[in-house]
């Protein structure tokens, strides 16, 4: 089983602290802030992406090396992250019959690798780029909102898969949203950012059902009304 532990991890702009943080993946974990709480920065951090105008300090424990070839990453918009005039089955880069496996594993059919961009749907678009991260050999994958530019059912299909493949692959997920309901019965702990801190972290049951924090009951309350709104 892989692990990992940020035991420190500090991001600095001049004197300005933007994120100091630690915490644990051991299975599938969930970074949940507003806007500007320092997600996309801690993501950046951990794929060696961050620009060289900010100060990092890093201290990670993993039982795997941490590289491009072992970390995978699905971006927020799936409809910019793919080369529009290519067809799909060249923007993979392995044999044709792993490029068909890892379609089944995502639940697309094989006809897609003829296929344009264009000519798919952002539900089906998503289910490609998690195929080509799964095409390495990846033990953490990391998922920048990436269900933020679907509809509610592509949402909800995109949260199933992904469960699916954490059960089957045994990789490690970190996957940081804005939204918490959206990842309750996927992620097994949460981290709560505000600010580039640390405000609560745990079990996402323990933390649902009883949150500790103002800041975390205000992030709960306000995802929670917003998807009663929406039915
Ligand atoms: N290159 C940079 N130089 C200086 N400050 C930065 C830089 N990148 C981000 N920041 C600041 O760091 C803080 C955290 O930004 P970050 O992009 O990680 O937030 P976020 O939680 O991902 O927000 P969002 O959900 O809107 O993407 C913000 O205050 C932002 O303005």
């Amino acid at each position: 089983m892989y692990k990992l532990d940020i035991k420190k991890l500090k991001i600095s702009n001049n004197d300005n602290i933007l994120v100091d943080i630690s915490f644990n993946i051991n299975s599938s974990t969930a970074l949940i802030g507003e806007s500007g709480s320092g997600k996309s920065l801690t993501l950046k951090s951990l794929l060696n992406l961050l620009p060289d105008s900010l100060n990092l300090k890093k201290d990670i424990n993993s039982n795997f090396t941490l590289n491009s070839e072992t970390i995978g990453l699905i971006p927020q918009n799936p409809f910019t992250s793919l080369s529009p005039m290519t067809k799909i089955s060249k923007q993979f880069f392995c044999s044709k019959k792993k490029q068909q496996d890892l379609l089944k594993l995502v639940d697309l059919n094989d006809e897609v690798l003829n296929k344009f961009p264009s000519q798919l749907s952002g539900g089906q678009i998503q289910r490609v780029i998690i195929a080509i991260a799964l095409s390495k050999d990846i033990k953490l994958l990391l998922l920048d909102e990436p269900t933020t530019a679907l509809d509610v059912k592509n949402k909800e299909n995109i949260i199933k898969l992904v469960d699916q493949l954490v059960k089957r692959l045994n990789i490690l997920i970190l996957f940081v949203t804005h939204d918490i309901e959206s990842i309750k019965d996927l992620c097994e702990n949460i981290v709560i950012i505000n600010k580039g801190r640390i405000v609560e972290k745990g079990s996402t049951k323990e933390i649902l059902n009883k949150p500790n924090n103002d800041y975390t009951k205000k992030l709960i309350d306000s995802n929670f009304k917003n998807k009663d709104f929406r039915k």
